[in-house]
């Protein structure tokens, strides 16, 4: 696919701050565990937190086109910072701008499409990850209020962030249709963030467990009507998956960067290995699937933006994205061979951060139920 020039100058002013603010910092603040405030108001300002956003709610009024374009970007920087800004745009504003009523979206959808506000995504619980339909959390009305008791667990944002996106069952009876989304400012009493999680990377970004203990909302918080909650967040999910997608080129990207560069400083057998055939052929191999990636998320972000229908396709760009990734990052460690298992080159970090991505907003095991249903 060729983008147009209006993309073209999205990428080319994203890339800049990206490669000039992001990139030189990520390896510090992986070891510092430093979230990068400052570098994600420069984002915002950039107009990257609500890309798909409307301008009339202070977004950046352009496509998931150009939201693919500015994520593939942020996460060659850091992929930390692409997660925290992925959340944010899909599935919070997305769905903000999809059930949200008017009172809503001058509330949080302009502030959190100016980056004025971080949003956060609490769907996954302890023990309730791939069957989103099973949720324990709950929300039980009481006269204009709904009080909210339960756990949420690998919240993005859940410290950082200033307002959550929360699904919890309404009607127990009810199963799956019986669960609603609330909108829940964290700064509300009963709102705890019960731990930050040690992960294995991506340590610029807060990984939260949120408690939440009576925690006392308006009814006029709720998202949607009551039994539509999973609706609401599979919905959202669509679109963050094609922003998980294109995290994982941007990381993978970065890392064969980093590996192509390397290959032909180094110097083995009296020539740069570059030169080498073996060497060459596993650097060809890269490019070729990461821009296979690419296409893919391009192609189902074009039919979103056609409003045509996704979800296999955002499920595609999502499986085979990060799986590629995983792959590429590691082949990155291999081309550098024992510098690419210590912290002085990126790719040693770069490969810890996107693991998670064939994890989070649905496992490639999930992806693949999604992709098989569509066939069936
Ligand atoms: C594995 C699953 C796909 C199984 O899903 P279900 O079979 O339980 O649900 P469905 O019956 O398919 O759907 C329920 C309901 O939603 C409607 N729906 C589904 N997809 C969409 C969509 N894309 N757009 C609009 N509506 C949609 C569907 O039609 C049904 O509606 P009706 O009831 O018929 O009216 C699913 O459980 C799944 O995807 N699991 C993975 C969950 C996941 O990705 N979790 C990670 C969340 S990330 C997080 O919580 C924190 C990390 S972070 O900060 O990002």
């Amino acid at each position: 696919m060729l983008l147009s020039d209006d993309h073209r100058a999205v990428q080319d002013a994203v890339r800049a701050f990206v490669q000039d603010q992001i990139a030189p910092k990520a390896a510090q603040w992986d070891k510092e565990h430093h979230f990068p405030a400052a570098e994600l108001k420069g984002l915002a300002e950039l107009g990257c937190y609500g890309v798909a956003v409307p301008t009339e709610y202070d977004g950046a009024g352009l496509d998931y086109l150009a939201l693919a374009i500015i994520l593939e970007e942020i996460g060659a920087g850091d992929g930390a910072t692409s997660t925290v800004v992925s959340v944010n745009n899909c599935p919070v504003c997305s769905i903000l701008m999809a059930f949200g009523n008017e009172e809503q979206k001058q509330e949080f959808l302009k502030p959190l499409a100016r980056g004025d506000m971080l949003g956060a995504f609490c769907l996954t619980e302890p023990h309730v990850g791939s069957e989103a339909g099973g949720l324990k959390t709950t929300a039980v009305r009481e006269g204009d209020d709904y009080v909210l008791n339960g756990v949420k667990q690998f919240i993005t944002s859940g410290k950082n962030g200033d307002v959550a996106i929360v699904m919890a069952v309404t009607d127990k009876a009810a199963g799956k249709r019986g669960i609603s989304a609330f909108l829940v400012p964290t700064r509300t009493p009963g709102y705890t963030v019960a731990r930050i999680e040690d992960k294995m990377g991506q340590h610029a970004s807060d990984t939260a467990q949120i408690l939440f203990e009576n925690c006392r909302i308006p009814a006029r918080y709720r998202l949607g009507e009551e039994g539509q909650g999973l609706k609401i967040a599979l919905s959202g999910l669509e679109g963050g998956r094609i922003g998980i997608a294109s995290q994982s080129v941007g990381m993978a990207r970065a890392a064969f960067e980093a590996a192509l560069r390397y290959s032909k400083d180094r110097v083995a057998f009296g020539q740069p290995i570059f030169e080498h055939q073996v060497i060459q052929h596993k650097l060809a191999e890269m490019a070729t699937q990461i821009e296979a990636a690419r296409q893919l998320i391009w192609h189902a972000a074009a039919l979103k933006d056609a409003g045509q229908p996704c979800l296999m396709e955002a499920a595609m760009a999502k499986l085979f994205a990060s799986e590629m990734a995983e792959k590429v990052c590691s082949a990155a460690i291999q081309i550098h061979g024992g510098y690419g298992y210590v912290s002085d080159f990126p790719v040693e970090r770069i490969y810890r951060d996107v693991r998670v991505t064939q994890i989070y907003e649905g496992t490639s095991e999930v992806q693949k139920i999604l992709i098989g249903r569509a066939l069936g």
